[in-house]
Order: structure tokens, then C-alpha cells, then sequence
């Protein structure tokens, strides 16, 4: 598994709730081509199976808390494995949410090359999470979740932040930007790994 993808590049993309981690994700996608592996997206498909293991995450979801971490880190490392042959770069998006879930992944998939820190004020997520939920169906878009939500981001992930910032990986990305100016800087970030 760490043979098949040791050539592609590992991009970790952290941010509280509503910062754009989605969002940007989604242009480097469309201008890099690299494969996009949201956590959240990952774990929301199992619940939509209908599953057993899908009914305990809703649940976990629901309340703004962290589902084990064996289970999203399995879910990720499948999904790389299913596209190790083809892919240049992998965009982990949402994860690591706490420091532990950065050194399991180095245990069992690899080393990230950068770490995009996509920066946004705690009453912006907020705002943007209140729109969002107009349409998103998200069970944990409501003003309850969202506060749990951003609670837990400064106490369990913003520490990523700071482990992988001795390490020299971290961008920091302000994203109180427009959309398309956010992307210039994540871009840059970017075009600097080559
Ligand atoms: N730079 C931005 N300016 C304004 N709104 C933004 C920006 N980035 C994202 N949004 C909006 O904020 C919401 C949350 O963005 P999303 O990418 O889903 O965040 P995350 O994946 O970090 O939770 C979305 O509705 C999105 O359209
Ligand atoms: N790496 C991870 N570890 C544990 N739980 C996670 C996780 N990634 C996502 N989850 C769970 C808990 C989150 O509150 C929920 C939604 O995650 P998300 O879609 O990444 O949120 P957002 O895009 O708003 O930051 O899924
Ligand atoms: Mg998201």
C-alpha cells in the first residue's frame, strides 16, 4: 500500500467548519486533477447506505462529535488504495482533526508534503454554516451542532496545526477572501511543492 502510492503527493487540508475546505478542494480538482477524499463526504456516503455502521455515525455526526478513528482512517486509506494506480495527488480533506489521527495516518498510509490551513473566523464558519444548512440537508448544520462543531476544532484541531507547523509543511490561507482569491493563494501553495 505505502509502495503503490509513495510517488503521489499527500495534501492535508484543515480548517474549522466553514472555513472552504470543500470549496477550495473542489477548484484544485478542476485545475490539478488530484483526487479529492473528503472525510465528512465519506462517512455521510455510509450513512446514506443505510448500514448498521452508517446508523452509529449519523448519530455521532448528529451531535458535532469525532467518530472513531479507525473507522475514517480505513475508509480513507480504501479509498486511496482505490485510486493509487491513477492518482498524482491526494487532497485529505478533513482529517486529521486531532494530532493522533496525523500520526496513524503517517503509521499506516504516508508522510504529507503540505498541510493548507484554511484560515477563517469563528463568526464567519458560523454565518456560512447557517446559510449552507438552508440547503444542505446536513443533519449537523444547526446552530446547536455548529457550536459543538467549532468548540471541538479549537481543542482537538487547531493542536494540528501547530504539530505540523514545526515541521515546516504549514500554508496558512486566509480565508475570509473571496472564493476565486482564496484559490490564487491555495494555488500558489501548490505551484511551491514542484
Ligand atoms: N471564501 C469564501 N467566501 C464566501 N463564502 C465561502 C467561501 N468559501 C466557502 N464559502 C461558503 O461557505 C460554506 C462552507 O464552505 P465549505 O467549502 O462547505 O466548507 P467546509 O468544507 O470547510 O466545511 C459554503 O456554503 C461555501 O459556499
Ligand atoms: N477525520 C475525522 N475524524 C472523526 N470524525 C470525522 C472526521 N471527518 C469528519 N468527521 C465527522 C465529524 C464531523 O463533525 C462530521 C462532518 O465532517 P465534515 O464534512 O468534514 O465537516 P466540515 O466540512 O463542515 O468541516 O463528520
Ligand atoms: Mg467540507
Amino acid at each position: 500500500m505505502a509502495d503503490k502510492i509513495k510517488d503521489a503527493k499527500i495534501i492535508f487540508v484543515v480548517g474549522g467548519p466553514g472555513s472552504g475546505k470543500g470549496t477550495q478542494c473542489e477548484k484544485v480538482v478542476a485545475k490539478y486533477g488530484y483526487t479529492h477524499l473528503s472525510s465528512g463526504d465519506l462517512l455521510r456516503a455510509e450513512v446514506a447506505s443505510g448500514s448498521e455502521r452508517g446508523k452509529t455515525l449519523q448519530a455521532i455526526m448528529q451531535k458535532g462529535e469525532l467518530v472513531p478513528l479507525d473507522t475514517v482512517l480505513d475508509m480513507i486509506k480504501d479509498a486511496m488504495i482505490a485510486k493509487a494506480d491513477v492518482s498524482k495527488g491526494f487532497l485529505i480533506d478533513g482529517y486529521p482533526r486531532e494530532v493522533k489521527q496525523g500520526e496513524e495516518f503517517e503509521k499506516k498510509i504516508g508522510a504529507p508534503c503540505l498541510l493548507l490551513y484554511i484560515d477563517a473566523k469563528g463568526e464567519t464558519m458560523v454565518k456560512r454554516l447557517m446559510k449552507r444548512g438552508e440547503t444542505s440537508g446536513r443533519a449537523d448544520d444547526n446552530e446547536e451542532t455548529i457550536k459543538k462543531r467549532l468548540d471541538l476544532y479549537y481543542k482537538a484541531t487547531e493542536p494540528v496545526i501547530t504539530f505540523y507547523t514545526s515541521r515546516g509543511i504549514v500554508r496558512k490561507i486566509d480565508s475570509e477572501l473571496p472564493v476565486d482569491e482564496v484559490f490564487g493563494h491555495v494555488a500558489k501553495a501548490i505551484d511551491d511543492l514542484k
